[in-house]
């Protein structure tokens, strides 16, 4: 079984996928990390994460960066939605995406296109949303328990900043796939988000 989970920034996507990948025992990738991966490396070079150029040639990252904690920050996320509107960056990334979705018995991916353009046959497709003011809160507090010094207001204008890339860009923007579920996490305790998830993928199956 595939099933896709996308969503905004910090709508709770991955907190989802991760649990769908315990509960059905899948295997799950985390797409937003693969440009993470690519925005922090252009930072690393010293490079700009608008030139098509720089951004593709970062696409060579070492696999081992997908460890490194400076990925979860706010640096490496705005240089990821940044990188991410090249086609080129979408296109290489986009075989290791579909071969992790191809494997055999399934997997979990969580992104922003891979129930549009990644896996568009995925058993369940999952759209994760919540407002954006909800949305800061949580980032700003995850942001805060790791010890970044940063402001509520600035985690949202980031988020609003993403949110606007990601959904206007030519290249697979940000969009609920039409035979995507949605989800609305605003008001759900992340218990409740996880159990109305898995019901959702259950009435697909
Ligand atoms: N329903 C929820 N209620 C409250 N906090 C949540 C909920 N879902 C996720 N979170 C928290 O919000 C933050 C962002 O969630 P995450 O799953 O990483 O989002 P995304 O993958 O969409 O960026 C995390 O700290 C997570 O624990
Ligand atoms: N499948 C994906 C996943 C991420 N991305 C880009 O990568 C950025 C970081 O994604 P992420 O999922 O790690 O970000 P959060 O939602 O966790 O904040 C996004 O803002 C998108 O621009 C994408 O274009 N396509």
């Amino acid at each position: 079984m595939i099933i896709a989970v996308d969503g905004p920034a910090a709508s709770g996507k991955g907190t989802i996928a991760r649990a769908l990948a315990a509960h059905y025992k899948l295997p799950h990738l985390d797409t937003g990390l693969l440009y993470r991966a690519v925005g922090q490396t252009v930072l690393d070079r010293g490079g700009d994460p608008a030139s098509a150029l720089d951004a593709f040639e970062a696409c060579d990252f070492a696999d081992a960066l997908l460890a490194d904690p400076r990925l979860k920050l706010a640096a490496a996320g705005n240089a990821a939605s940044v990188v991410s509107a090249h086609g080129s960056v979408r296109q290489a990334l986009m075989d290791r995406q579909r071969a992790f979705a191809a494997q055999p018995g399934g997997a979990v991916l969580d992104g922003r296109d891979i129930g549009t353009v990644i896996a568009p046959d995925a058993d369940a497709k999952l759209f994760v949303r919540a407002t954006s003011a909800i949305r800061a809160r949580r980032r700003y507090e995850e942001l805060v328990r790791a010890g970044v010094a940063t402001s509520f207001d600035r985690v949202l204008a980031d988020i609003k900043a993403r949110d606007l890339r990601d959904s206007t860009r030519a290249a697979a923007p940000l969009r609920q796939a039409e035979d995507a579920m949605l989800l609305d996490t605003s008001y759900m305790s992340i218990e409740s988000a996880i159990s109305r998830a898995i019901a959702l993928v259950e009435s697909r199956r």
